[in-house]
């Protein structure tokens, strides 16, 4: 398994050496401006399939994307910044206008997003709007190991918290995460996260989701989530 992700990391640096435009890593000590200088970097998709994607990620991307023919499935696109309309949700609410943060999150990024292809956060999320349901495909890459050959647990509480807040929508913030980690993750392998909104109560939505590996003999994770709506009226800073 280390092998074939060391054969990986060369092909991801070979790789690096031949895309032109690649945005480069934050660890490359490049001024955090350079990163959104330009408007193709800042609106780049990135829930799309990369060099870096293994055989089954891809299939099991391209089996969703049939799903998406018919309407009951979109894929959810994924963006290093949040648009303007919500990142204002979220400022108006969470920061003081007095702080004067505006040029500390001009350089902010989801930070999911900011590693090279193949290194980090390979994902991509399906949403079934009518079950309330959505289907993350996640490969975690060599950068996110903890015990070695395996994934870290705060990786894989990420790619659930992102999965969870997937089946939201809208401006919500995640109030509880309740995860059993059953099975380690291999690293550099690839998972599945099926999560849905179990009930709603006024502003709190309850959710939950499983982690299975590919062919879904193996149950890695189970996990519930509680999630707040913003409250537009009550400032929490
Ligand atoms: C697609 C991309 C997805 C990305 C996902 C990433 C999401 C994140 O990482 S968010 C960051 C981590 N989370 C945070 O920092 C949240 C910090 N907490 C807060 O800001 C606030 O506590 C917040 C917003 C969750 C709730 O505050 P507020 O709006 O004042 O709600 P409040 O009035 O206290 O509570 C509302 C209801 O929720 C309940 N509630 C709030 N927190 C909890 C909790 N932890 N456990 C159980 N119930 C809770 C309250 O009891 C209340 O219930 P009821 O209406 O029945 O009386």
């Amino acid at each position: 398994m280390l092998r074939s992700c060391t054969a990986g990391l060369r092909s991801i640096w070979a790789l690096r050496g031949r895309r032109e435009g690649a945005p480069r890593l934050s660890t490359d000590l490049q001024p955090a401006r350079r990163l959104f200088s330009t408007e193709k970097v800042i609106h780049k998709d990135w829930a799309l399939p990369n060099p870096s994607w293994s055989k089954d990620l891809k299939l099991l991307f391209d089996q969703f994307m049939k799903k998406c023919e018919d309407g009951s499935w979109e894929r959810l696109p994924s963006y290093k910044r949040r648009s303007t309309q919500e990142s204002e949700d979220f400022t108006t609410y969470f920061l003081d206008p007095k702080l004067g943060e505006e040029e500390r999150l001009s350089q902010a990024q989801l930070f999911t997003r900011g590693f090279e292809d193949g290194l980090g956060f390979e994902y991509v999320i399906f949403k079934n709007n009518d079950e309330k349901r959505t289907v993350c495909l996640f490969q975690g890459g060599p950068y996110l190991q903890g015990v070695p050959g395996l994934l870290h647990g705060g990786a894989m509480a990420t790619m659930i918290d992102i999965a969870l807040g997937s089946c939201t929508g809208g401006a919500v913030m995640t109030a509880n995460l309740n995860i059993n980690f059953k099975r380690p993750v291999p690293l550099c392998s690839v998972v599945v996260i099926n999560s849905q909104l179990d009930k709603l109560e006024g502003r709190k939505l309850f959710l939950s989701c499983n982690v299975r590996s590919v062919d879904e003999k193996t149950l890695y994770s189970e996990a519930t989530g509680l999630f707040i709506k913003v409250d537009p009226e009550k400032r929490s800073t």
